[in-house]
């Protein structure tokens, strides 16, 4: 969208695919060297990933994106990699599903992205990552990669802990209990669906500042189960309320300290949604068809109808692509839903 020519690669070819068919680039080869390499794989296959690419000299500049920054950089270190084309970088902003059907036009507008130089690094290798940086609307956030570690243990690798453990009460909770699921819970467990194996790999990278992160945290559950079991004892009571209301007090200031998204407000979509047969190559046709009608795809949900060979899908797009995807879809032949 910003005019960059974007070749993508993945050990399954299905996944590039499925990313061009939604409009991210082309999954060809690039003829020649590429001005830029974004690594974005699983943390544990970093390293190599870019080991391979920089023996190979696919690139004139290489970054990652990975959810650690520490443990990339050292094993790089270790395979005696030339790291003067390289930044480790994170976007802070992602979603709890994987793959391009999750993927969205607008994921890193207005939210930090955390570039790692060392002094060893080029500074036009700096610079390109800035470009990047402005041509996604984020906002570039300069820090040391074991720093980064630590921020991120607090804000988002417990966080993404806590969420699992809340939902894992659910798993063999009775019936009518998780009917009444509302939205609190619903808030506190949408991290709880991401992928388990690529959270492994991002918490063995970052164990102890995590660990340290949850002591604190075990701490607070400590007394607040004590002042919990307190409260019906004469004589305790106020002492376990006092500790019960602080424990809420300093939760609120917290919260107060978590900054909202810089930036544009929150994209507010259009759905076209679409019945689809549950064939190969369906998805990859709607959204050719979509990108031949001049329309962006911004988000991607769908839902497989149970026990039927369908499913719908909803296209999320600018409220004033809207009219014009969905003519261009009906004259395509395929069946809309309201
Ligand atoms: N999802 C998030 O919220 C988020 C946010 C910021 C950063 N990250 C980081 O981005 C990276 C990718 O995460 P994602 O959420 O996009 O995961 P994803 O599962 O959507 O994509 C990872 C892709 O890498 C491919 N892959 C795996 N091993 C490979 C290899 N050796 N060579 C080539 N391709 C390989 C997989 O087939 C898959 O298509 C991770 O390092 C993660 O820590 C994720
Ligand atoms: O919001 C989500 O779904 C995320 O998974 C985002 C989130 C985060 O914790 O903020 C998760 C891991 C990434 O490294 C960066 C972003």
């Amino acid at each position: 969208a910003r005019g960059v020519r974007v070749h993508l690669s993945d050990h399954d070819p299905a996944q590039a695919r499925t990313a061009a068919a939604r409009g991210a680039g082309t999954d060809e080869e690039p003829e020649g060297r590429c001005d830029l390499v974004i690594v974005a794989v699983p943390p544990a296959h970093v390293a190599a990933t870019l080991a391979e690419a920089i023996g190979a000299g696919r690139g004139r500049a290489y970054l990652d994106v990975a959810s650690v920054k520490g443990g990339p950089r050292r094993e790089l270190e270790a395979l005696g990699c030339d790291l003067s084309g390289y930044l480790g970088t994170h976007p802070m902003a992602g979603r709890e599903r994987s793959g391009p059907l999750a993927a969205s036009a607008d994921l890193f507008e207005g939210r930090p992205w955390v570039l790692t130089p060392t002094r060893d690094t080029d500074t036009e290798v700096l610079n390109i990552a800035l470009e990047l940086v402005a041509l996604c609307r984020a906002v570039p956030v300069v820090m040391d990669a074991d720093a980064h570690d630590r921020a991120v243990a607090l804000v988002s690798h417990t966080p993404q802990l806590v969420s699992s453990m809340v939902a894992a009460r659910l798993e063999d909770a009775d019936e009518t209990a998780v009917r009444l699921c509302g939205q609190g819970i619903r808030d506190v467990t949408r991290i709880a669906a991401s992928d388990p194996r690529m959270w492994l790999d991002i918490l063995s990278a970052n164990p102890g500042p995590v660990a340290d992160v949850l002591d604190g945290l075990a701490a607070d559950l400590t007394a607040t189960v004590r002042a919990l079991r307190a409260l019906d004892c004469a004589g305790a009571a106020e002492e376990a309320a006092a500790g019960l209301e602080s424990v809420l007090r300093r939760g609120n200031a917290g919260r107060a300290r978590v900054p909202g998204k810089h930036g544009a407000a929150p994209a507010a979509y259009e759905t076209v949604t679409v019945l689809i047969g549950d064939q190969p190559g369906e998805l990859a046709r709607i959204f050719a068809d979509a990108g031949r009608a001049g329309v962006n795809i911004e988000d991607v949900r769908i839902e497989h109808a149970t026990g039927q060979q369908s499913g719908l899908i909803q296209l999320m797009v600018e409220p004033q692509a809207a009219a014009a995807l969905t003519a261009a879809l009906r004259e395509r032949g395929w069946a809309l839903r309201q």
